[in-house]
């Protein structure tokens, strides 16, 4: 007999989703209101970094491209999230304002999906967020001209040296080249992990100024 590979081992990592359900009629007429209530108990739910979420942004060629970014708020306008405005994905939402994200909650079985359109938030608000940074979050902002080639570690700290001095005993501004984006969703799935992989998945897809809910095929 042949002996088991980490290749055979990791093709048969999977469990069983057991904990709760998701039906049609429990759930909010507002996608909105029934993300708060998922992110109300993500909060309270013993896990690292709920507020974690994937964003997927592609060129206009269509590209695709993810990484993880902290979710910042949501109400009626949408996600709010903060970043690079030259970073890959900024410089991608310019050019394609269309994109993803998803939310994934191991401990409650739940994952979260979101697409729609992103726009920039007004620098008001941007700047809003930036002063509540920790300062050396604010220098980093400075510092690091995200997504760029950086010639080693040594030229990233220097950078963030100058960007010290040059702030010193001073507020640090909020740089025109970062600030917020909203997602204004289109499209929101809640998807609950059920036994034998019959998964619960109710969506709400925005038609005017309402928004239909339906389930999906798991
Ligand atoms: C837990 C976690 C949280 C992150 N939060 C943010 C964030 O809020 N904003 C951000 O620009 N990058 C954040 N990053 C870094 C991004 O994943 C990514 O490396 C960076 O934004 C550059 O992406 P890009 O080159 O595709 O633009 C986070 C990474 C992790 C792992």
């Amino acid at each position: 007999m042949s002996k088991e590979t980490e290749q055979d081992k990791v093709a048969k990592l999977r469990r069983d989703y057991t904990r709760q359900m998701l039906t049609e009629s429990a759930v909010e007429d507002s996608p909105i209101s029934q993300f708060n209530i998922w992110f109300k108990q993500a909060l309270s739910a013993e896990m690292l970094d709920p507020n974690a979420m994937t964003l997927s942004t592609a060129t206009k060629e269509g590209v695709p491209s993810s990484r993880i970014v902290l979710f910042k708020g949501v109400d009626e306008d949408g996600f709010r999230f903060y970043s690079n405005y030259a970073s890959r994905k900024g410089r991608e939402l310019e050019e394609n304002p269309k994109a993803a994200l998803c939310f994934y909650w191991p401990p409650l079985e739940r994952q979260v999906r979101v697409e729609g359109d992103v726009e920039k938030m007004n620098r008001e608000a941007s700047a809003d967020y930036f002063r509540q940074r920790p300062r050396l979050s604010q220098l980093g902002a400075w510092a690091s001209q995200q997504s760029s080639r950086v010639a080693s570690r040594e030229e990233l700290e220097n950078m963030f040296q100058k960007t010290s001095e040059r702030f010193e005993n001073k507020p640090v501004p909020l740089p025109d080249f970062w600030g917020g984006f909203v997602l204004k969703p289109v499209h929101v799935e809640f998807w609950q992990g059920r036994k034998g992989r019959l998964h619960d998945r109710i969506c709400y897809e925005k038609k005017g100024d309402e928004w239909n809910i339906f389930r999906l095929a798991p």
